[in-house]
C-alpha cells in the first residue's frame, strides 16, 4: 500500500441544530446539503437527518451527519439523547423573533447538561438566521454578542434563503475535525 493510501482517513461528525420552531433549522440544513430553499413552513416532528460528505486536505474524508431537531422538543424527554455524542452544536435563533433569542438560554442549558455527563464537550456556536430580513430585526445586535462573550461561543449570521454564510455548518464541522484528529 502506498503512503497516500495509507494516510486516507474517514471521520463521521455529528452536528446538532437546535433552536425554536420556525427559526430556520431545516432551511439551513437543506441549504447546506441540497443548496435549495423552500418558502413553505413544515414543522419538524422529532428530528430529521441530513448527510454531507466533504474531503479535506491530507486525504481526510469527513461525513457531516446533521441532526435537525424539531423546536418542540425543548423540555421533552428525548432532547438529551439527541444532543448526546455531538461534535458540534448550532444554536439557531431568528433575528426577526426576539423570543427565539430569549429561549436560547434554555437550549444552551440543555446542551451544557448533556456535556457535563459526557467525555467530549461539543463545539457550540450561535447562529442568527434570516438576515435577509434585517429590516424586520427584533433582536438587538449587542445581545447575542454579549451572550457569546459570556459563554465563550462563536457567533454567526446567516440567511438560509439567500445562502449567505450557511457554510458556517461546515466551519463548525471542520473546527471539530481539527480538534478531534
Ligand atoms: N426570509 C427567510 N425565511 C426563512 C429563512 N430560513 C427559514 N425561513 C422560513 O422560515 C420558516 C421556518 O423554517 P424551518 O427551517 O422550517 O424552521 P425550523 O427551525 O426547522 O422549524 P421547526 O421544524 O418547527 O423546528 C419557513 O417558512 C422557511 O421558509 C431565512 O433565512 N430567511
Amino acid at each position: 500500500m502506498s503512503d497516500s493510501e495509507d494516510e486516507t482517513r474517514d471521520k463521521l461528525l455529528k452536528i446538532v441544530i437546535l433552536g425554536d420552531g420556525a427559526s430556520g433549522k431545516t432551511a439551513m440544513a437543506t441549504r447546506l446539503v441540497h443548496d435549495a430553499f423552500g418558502k413553505q413552513y413544515k414543522q419538524t416532528v422529532g428530528l430529521d437527518f441530513f448527510l454531507k460528505r466533504i474531503t479535506l486536505s491530507g486525504n481526510l474524508n469527513v461525513t457531516l451527519q446533521v441532526w435537525d431537531i424539531g423546536g418542540q422538543t425543548l423540555g421533552g424527554p428525548m432532547l438529551d439523547k439527541y444532543i448526546y455524542g455531538s461534535h458540534g452544536v448550532l444554536l439557531v435563533y431568528d433575528i426577526t423573533n426576539h423570543q427565539s433569542f430569549e429561549n436560547l438560554d434554555d437550549w444552551y442549558t440543555a446542551v451544557q447538561k448533556v456535556a457535563a455527563d459526557s467525555e467530549r464537550r461539543p463545539t457550540v456556536a450561535l447562529v442568527g438566521n434570516k438576515i435577509d430580513m434585517e429590516h424586520l430585526r427584533d433582536v438587538k445586535a449587542d445581545r447575542p454578542l454579549r451572550f457569546c462573550q459570556e459563554n465563550g461561543l462563536a457567533h454567526y449570521c446567516t440567511s438560509a434563503k439567500t445562502g449567505e454564510s450557511v457554510c458556517i455548518v461546515w466551519r463548525v464541522g471542520l473546527c471539530c475535525a481539527t480538534d478531534t484528529f
